[in-house]
């Protein structure tokens, strides 16, 4: 770009063809006719850039670079062209001297072609001359190139002419000798080799040979057989047209000099061509200096900006170093103020702690003093306590009292145990005197100090000695306890697994005395076991009244003066067997209104009285290591479905229970029942108004439910021993049986008519069961199944179960026919034996 102003400042021609550079253009000088003619007014776009370019690169030549397009347009003449420029002449070379190098052109006949083909067509020389445009010195060679051969191709060779003139356009292959085709101007040449009737005839002369080619065709001629006449007419046509020949030669020599002419003009022109580009150079070369001169001041402007700008660096540099120095003093005036301000809170906030600790202090005397008064307070109060501990004492003794009464009744109970009874009146006079040494250590106590210190110990070894004495006598007791319950168990069974108490309900204010029947008891002051009932009037064939007396034995008989508790006497035995792990079952049979419910379920029957014995039972043996747990069940048989007394009342009759026995440990379970734990005697009394108020939802009619169906109150009770181990799991059942009257006395149809079947069928069964039993049938079928009720009662009848019947009397002679059924029922059952040796009944008739 530096050098483009003074491109623009040329005038020459060949400054403005070769700047075509974008813009030169349109400013460049208008040179009218040469721009426009120039052939090559875009190709020097290329040559005269490589000036242009190399100019920072490298070192200028003048001659080699301005002189680049005009030397090798006239070099390729010279080198590659030089023959077909002007040597391509068919048959003659021309050969041009020029400073450097040496032009040769074929020499041969004028071709009329020569000035067309060598100096652009028909052009004169002088128009030739005119155009000074290089590319006008190219057309001709190149047309020159693809019409005329080789320049070798223009040696004559020795061969027949028609087959060079046959062939004149076909180029020589490579490795071949060529045939250079002679070209004649008018016309064409006869081959040599002509037929001999021919020979009268002059054989052609080619017009135009090369010297060479132009002997030996002579020399063939002469060698030929013409006639002297002949070769004198040769001769002279040979001379006319070497002078011919001669003339065109210097028409010829005239073009060339002509030619020279041009070309010396040509190379004036290239001359001042070679001055304007050397001028040109010179141009570039001070536009060079200049701008090395430029860069060089560029550099050193860029060395002066680097210099500047370290020398900021430096600055910048410095003067954060200063900063950062003033940062960092600041910080560290800033850290010790903080450090002084914390220092300063720190004194401050342990004055302040000092402060509250002294304070504290302070309030921690005052409590301290306090709790001294306090536990001033607190030893009035002990002493207080020690005055309730006095009387707690005396409480104590009340209570060995009370225990001193136990214990008496215990020797009550054990009375064939008497002589170890003897044992613990023993132990209860080393209690007493226990009793009285505390006392008296009371009384010490009360007195001075080391008196009561020496007493306190005696008291203490005696107490010791009390006390391990009492543990020797519960030792005992413990062994005399398992001792009672052998002993006990085979006291019952030599009373029987079964047995059978009568009991007859007294008359009711509004049953009057004549309608009872009479009843006696031979033996109620002995061993009250017999009954005697006169039996409704009979009258015989002969027309005699008579009533027969039954006598019925069994292993009680309770008159209507007995209370339920006397009754209770009697089987509270069997009760302690059911704490002693045995199943039992006591179960009241009779017609309805005999008294059953009374007996079982009144408010001092055999299932309240039970349960209190049990529980006053199990407290008493807690002492002998005994802890007993109570399960209760309440369920009904109701035309032989179950029912659970202590469920839902709605769902009476409705809910399905199952009965599931366990045939390996002996025990039975029905499904979804309510199960009540008995922690306290007083339950079993909401249990029985549970049941009976379900029972009386059930009812249609008050007293009906209970007359028609079975409950069974079912008592688990679930004892173990810690000191001794032992286990015991006994189950106490207590069942009301519903009214025993016969089917045909009760007159009952329809639904009453199903459950006095249901009712009896039943019964039936239980008789059958326990006759089953007695006939020794422990190991063989036993018909539990026929029955709800038996099915239920399975292990608690038979086996190693207790079982006690009450069969229950009327006292009217309107029940004495039921009354005789029940007592003739029960006297089966009493002369059933299960287990023990079997006891004979008395069944007298009288
Ligand atoms: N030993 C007795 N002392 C006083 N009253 C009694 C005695 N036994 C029964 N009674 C009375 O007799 C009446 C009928 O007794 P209870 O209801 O016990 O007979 P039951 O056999 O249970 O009749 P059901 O089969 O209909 O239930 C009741 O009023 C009851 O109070």
């Amino acid at each position: 770009m530096v050098g483009a102003p003074k491109a623009h400042a040329r005038g020459n021609s060949y400054a403005s063809s070769t700047m075509s550079r974008p813009g030169s253009t349109t400013s460049r000088p208008n040179n009218g006719t040469l721009s426009s003619t120039m052939g090559y007014g875009s190709r020097p776009a290329s040559a005269m850039s490589r000036p242009q370019t190399s100019l920072g690169t490298r070192k200028i030549h003048g001659s080699s670079m301005s002189m680049a397009r005009p030397a090798t347009s006239l070099d390729h003449h010279g080198d590659d062209n030089a023959g077909s420029v002007l040597g391509k002449r068919k048959g003659m070379q021309l050969s041009i001297l020029s400073p450097s190098r040496n032009y040769s052109c074929p020499i041969g006949p004028p071709d009329p072609r020569m000035h067309t083909s060598s100096l652009g067509g028909p052009r004169s020389a002088s128009t030739w001359r005119m155009n000074k445009n290089p590319s006008a010195l190219e057309a001709p060679r190149m047309n020159m190139h693809e019409a005329s051969p080789p320049i070798s191709h223009c040696l004559p060779i020795r061969g027949n002419a028609s087959d060079a003139g046959a062939k004149e356009s076909t180029p020589a292959r490579p490795g071949q000798r060529s045939r250079v085709p002679i070209i004649t101007p008018s016309k064409p040449v006869q081959p040599a080799s002509v037929s001999p009737q021919r020979r009268s005839k002059r054989p052609p002369i080619p017009l135009f040979l090369s010297k060479e080619s132009t002997v030996t065709n002579f020399n063939r001629h002469l060698d030929s057989e013409w006639d002297q006449e002949m070769k004198e007419k040769t001769m002279e046509e040979i001379m006319a047209r070497v002078f011919s020949r001669v003339n065109q030669s210097g028409q010829e020599s005239q073009g060339l000099k002509e030619a020279v002419e041009v070309y010396k003009a040509r190379i004036t022109e290239l001359e001042a061509s070679r001055d304007g580009l050397n001028e040109t150079n010179m141009k570039l070369r001070v536009e060079m200096e200049s701008l090395n001169h430029q860069l060089s001041a560029a550099e050193d402007a860029l060395k002066e900006a680097l210099r500047d700008q370290e020398i900021a660096m430096d600055d910048l540099d410095r003067r954060q170093r200063i900063e950062m120095e003033s940062i960092r003093q600041e910080g560290t005036k800033d850290v010790e103020a903080l450090n002084n301000r914390h220092q300063d809170e720190i004194r401050s906030l342990k004055r302040k702690f000092e402060s509250e600790l002294a304070d504290e202090k302070a309030a921690r005397v005052r409590e301290l003093g306090q709790l001294s008064s306090k536990s001033a307070l607190d030893i009035q109060k002990s002493e207080i306590e020690l005055d309730n501990k006095t009387r707690e004492i005396n409480a104590a003794l009340a209570q060995i009292q009370c225990m001193k009464a136990e214990l008496e009744r215990e020797r009550k109970m054990t009375h064939d145990l008497r002589h170890n009874l003897d044992t613990a009146s023993t132990n209860s006079v080393t209690l007493e005197s226990t009793i009285r040494a505390l006392k008296a250590r009371i009384e010490f106590l009360e007195g001075g100090r080391e008196e009561q210190s020496q007493a306190f110990e005696q008291c203490n070894q005696r107490m010791m000695d009390a006390l391990a004495e009492t543990e020797a006598t519960k030792e005992k007791l413990r062994r005399e306890e398992t001792l009672r319950r052998k002993l006990h168990n085979q006291v019952q069974e030599l009373k029987g697994n079964i047995r059978v108490f009568c009991r007859v309900r007294p008359p009711l204010n509004s049953e009057p005395p004549t309608a009872i029947a009479l009843m006696q008891y031979p033996d109620e002051s002995e061993d009250a076991k017999e009954i005697n009932i006169m039996g409704p009037e009979e009258k015989s064939s002969l027309g005699t009244v008579s009533r027969k007396n039954n006598n019925f034995a069994f292993d009680r008989v309770f008159g209507p003066s007995t209370q339920n508790n006397e009754v209770f006497d009697e089987i509270s035995q069997l009760v302690q067997s059911a704490l002693d792990g045995y199943n039992v079952c006591i179960f009241c049979y009779g017609q309805t209104g005999s008294g059953k419910t009374h007996t079982m379920s009144s408010q001092d029957g055999m299932i309240p009285l039970a349960v209190h014995q049990i529980y006053e039972t199990a407290q008493s043996l807690e002492e002998k290591g005994w802890r007993y747990t109570m399960e209760g069940n309440f369920v009904e048989v109701y035309n032989e479905n179950l029912n659970d007394l202590l469920g839902n009342p709605d769902e009476l009759d409705k809910k399905k229970h199952e009965i599931r026995h366990d045939m390996q440990r002996g025990k039975t379970f029905i499904t979804d029942i309510t199960t009540v734990r008995l922690d306290s005697p007083e339950m079993v009394e909401s249990i029985l108004k549970s049941a009976a108020a379900n029972r009386s939802v059930a009812a249609t009619k008050a007293n009906e439910r209970s007359s028609r169906s079975h409950s069974v109150f079912i008592l688990k009770l679930i004892g173990e021993n810690h000191i001794t181990g032992e286990r015991s799991e006994g189950t106490l059942n207590l069942v009301d049986l519903a009214g025993s009257e016969r089917l045909s006395h009760s007159g009952a149809t329809g639904e009453r008519l199903k459950e006095t079947q249901n009712i009896n069928r039943s019964l039936s069964s239980l008789g059958d069961v326990i006759a089953a039993l007695g006939q020794g049938k422990d190991g063989g079928h036993i018909p539990y199944r026929n029955s709800k009720l038996t099915y239920l009662l399975q292990f608690s009848l038979g086996g190693n179960s207790k079982t006690l019947m009450f069969v229950m009397v009327s006292p009217l002679k309107a029940h004495l026919s039921e009354t005789l059924t029940s007592l003739k029922f029960a006297t089966k059952v009493h002369n059933t034996h299960i287990g023990t040796a079997k006891r004979q009944a008395r069944v007298r008739d009288s």
